[in-house]
């Protein structure tokens, strides 16, 4: 599975996620940096985590208005699959690929833990691999992490199945509305979560659960 993983100044959670690319696909992603207008063809871009632009103005919505940001929504229209982490699921709202908001924890404190996560929907690309009800262990790293869509959006993401990951029952780290950790829009090729999948790929990570989403992309492209 060839990848691309996008950097824009702030973020830090590239390094992470292109190797957890590495480890788990076998292949080494490209890097493709904020002022390109150009993304290689790839089967996958991922939008990492951090703070680009020091979450000036509200997280994400600087570099959802940078060049590369208009290659990303031109490939999400051709079908490649886009994988938004954290601050990259931040840059995906605002860039209007995906529906709703993210806004400040309701406690309004950052919020570094490890969560557990309920996998709701296995019938989407980024989670085929997960039994329904999968209950997995995945760290959060966050101050606007709260996710809140209005009643309309909310109801439509319902009813489509758009809702992959909530987070388990008393597991809700910032008051995210429905307990909703990770979303797909209606098509179903872009998906943007608040947890990283890609900080446990690995034992000396403390765990493999998060591999379970990188591996179920790789299954939808073998077939
Ligand atoms: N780890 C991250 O990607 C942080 C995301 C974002 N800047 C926030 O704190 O909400």
């Amino acid at each position: 599975m060839k990848s691309a993983v996008i950097l824009c100044p702030g973020l830090n959670r590239d390094r992470d996620m292109l190797h957890a690319l590495e480890l788990v696909t076998g292949v080494k992603p490209v890097t493709v940096w904020h002022t390109e207008t150009k993304i290689p063809d790839v089967d996958l871009i991922v939008v990492p985590g951090g703070f680009s632009y020091g979450d000036y103005l509200r997280a994400g919505a600087i570099a959802a208005r940078s060049p590369v940001l208009r290659a990303v929504i031109d490939k999400a229209a051709s079908g490649v699959y886009v994988l938004g982490v954290c601050n990259g699921f931040q840059i995906l709202t605002e860039a209007g690929l995906l529906p709703g908001a993210l806004m400040r924890n309701a406690h309004l404190k950052f919020v570094c833990r490890e969560v557990k996560l309920e996998t709701v929907n296995t019938r989407t690309a980024f989670s085929n691999r997960f039994d329904a009800g999968q209950v997995w262990r995945c760290p959060v790293a966050h101050h606007d992490g709260n996710y809140f869509a209005d009643a309309e959006t909310l109801k439509a993401i319902e009813d489509n199945g758009q809702v992959v990951f909530r987070y388990a029952e008393g597991s809700n780290p910032n008051g995210s509305i429905h307990d909703i950790a990770g979303i797909v829009n209606a098509r179903g090729n872009v998906l943007g979560m608040m947890p990283h999948p890609e900080n446990l790929v690995e034992p000396l990570q403390g765990g493999t659960d998060g591999r379970l989403l990188f591996e179920s992309l790789m299954g939808e492209l073998v077939g």
